[in-house]
């Protein structure tokens, strides 16, 4: 089958390209919903975040659809009327192993560069979260995507790990935890494969004295509460200048306590229910282990069953809010992948930069000030992928996307990511006699 693949991908040109990506790839109206819905279903968050994932997701398509035919290479002169020019050629089969906390449209993230840069892609959806991908590559297949180039295959870490070891696939774009990306990296260097790890982060949120308070709160809750915490960018450590931790904390728990959780079907929930039994537990135990190592609980980290008797068997929690932390403490170390936020006072920005930094992850940052020379000095020593300057969360499909550190290598999004999914040849040409010593 991969052989196939392979041939396909090869055969794949730049502008069957661009017109397979500007078939009807933007789900509208009814069908954006039914997705939206099934994304619910699928992974237990809003039905607000669910249709702004989905709206995300045909954006991104239609970006590589477009920056398709700009791809292109160089051509360098060279003495004596020689020349070498560079071109742009796919991998081949390319492998996306996807996470379920954003199952359609990390399954687009994966898709659309790679089909952009001319490969065929194979693609598993987490076990968890098995149903929406289906539904992106029957999209791809209504709009003309030849039978073979986009493929969903199913199943956990075995399938997972038999791509990693496949001797024809030439890349593998990973979404996921640092233990297994490690061992998708380790399987894959095998038979040599180009590798995107997209991994965790337990990224640090800077607030300062100056800040523009109303709008570090709403920052501070947009990058702990989304899709139940269960994101690998939130700024789950939000570090306080001391003079405004008592206005910062009163205004974060008025709203963190006012946060609806319920059914996320419904328009005016604000947070669904986590993504299964053992994640629930799993983020429960931290909060209990943050309590025996001094934290204060100031609101929520309590199992919660909605009122509605059809919720009752769901994966609830109250979102949470931890102070009187340490920087040496697990819930402060360790990404809880779950809706609980730690905040740490801090006093100058040079003591705040070298805590943010202690970490071994590296995937996002931001800071809230109003002093423009500070935010972007702070920025530039933040070691992260992403540095969000007054605001968090956001990534818009043009702006380039991933790690530092142990949070992974590679990029998606953007025009940075054609360099991730396709190779430069180079082509030397000699217009004279070949300089021989023999
Ligand atoms: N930072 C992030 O983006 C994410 C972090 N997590 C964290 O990781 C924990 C475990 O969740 P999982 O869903 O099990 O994450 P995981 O990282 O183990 O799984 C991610 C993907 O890799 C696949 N996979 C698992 N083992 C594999 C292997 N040996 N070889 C190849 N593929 C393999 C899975 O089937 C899934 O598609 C969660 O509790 C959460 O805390 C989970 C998902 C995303
Ligand atoms: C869109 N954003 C930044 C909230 C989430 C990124 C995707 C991920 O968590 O895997």
């Amino acid at each position: 089958m991969m052989a196939g693949l392979a041939s396909a991908a090869a055969h794949h040109h730049t502008n069957s390209r661009r017109d397979l990506l500007h078939g009807n790839m933007e789900p509208q109206g009814e069908r954006r919903d039914n997705i939206a819905k099934l994304e619910v279903i699928n992974n237990g968050k809003t039905i607000t975040e669910a249709e702004y994932d989905i709206d995300a997701a045909w954006q991104c398509i239609e970006y590589y659809a477009g920056l398709a035919p700009t791809l292109s290479g160089q051509h360098i002169q060279l003495p004596g009327g020689a020349f070498a020019y560079t071109r742009r050629e796919p991998l081949g089969v390319c492998a996306g192993i996807l996470a379920w906390n954003y199952p359609f449209m990390i399954a687009a993230w994966k898709c659309a560069p790679a089909l952009a840069c001319g490969n065929a892609v194979v693609f598993k959806p987490s076990p968890m979260t098995p149903v929406t991908g289906v539904i992106l590559a029957e999209i791809f297949h209504e709009a003309g995507v030849p039978v073979g180039l986009v493929n969903v295959v199913q199943g956990g870490a075995e399938t997972g790990s038999l791509l990693c070891h496949h001797p024809n696939v030439a890349k593998v774009s990973f979404t996921g935890s640092v233990p297994t990306g490690k061992k998708v990296m380790e399987m894959s260097a095998k038979t040599v494969k180009h590798v995107t790890l997209e991994l965790g982060g337990k990224s640090p949120l800077l607030i300062f004295k100056d800040c523009e308070l109303e709008n570090a709160v709403r920052g501070a809750l947009m990058a702990n509460f989304l899709t139940q915490g269960q994101v690998c960018t939130n700024g789950t450590r939000v570090f306080v200048q001391r003079e405004i931790m008592p206005q910062f904390l009163e205004e974060v728990v008025k709203r963190t306590k006012a946060i609806v959780v319920g059914d996320p079907l419904l328009t005016e929930t604000r947070m669904g229910g986590l993504i299964s039994k053992p994640q629930l537990d799993k983020v429960l135990g931290f909060v209990a282990q943050a309590k025996k190592e001094g934290a204060r609980v100031l609101c929520g980290g309590e199992p919660l069953t909605p009122s509605d008797p059809k919720l009752k068997n769901g994966y609830f929690m109250s979102p949470c809010v931890l102070d009187n932390c340490r920087d040496d403490m697990t819930c402060v170390k360790e990404e809880i992948f779950g809706p609980v936020m730690s905040v740490l006072p801090f006093d100058t920005e040079e003591e705040v930069l070298q805590r943010a930094n202690n970490t071994t992850f590296g995937l996002a940052s931001g800071v809230f000030t109003r002093d423009i020379s500070r935010a972007h000095r702070v920025a530039a020593n933040l070691e992260a992928g992403t540095c969000y300057i007054n605001t968090y969360s956001i990534s818009p499909v043009e702006v380039p996307f991933g790690g530092y550190k142990m949070s992974g290598f590679g990029r998606e999004n953007g025009q940075a990511t054609v360099d991730y999914y396709s190779q430069l040849k180079t082509v030397i040409v000699e217009m004279g006699d070949v300089d021989s010593l023999f």
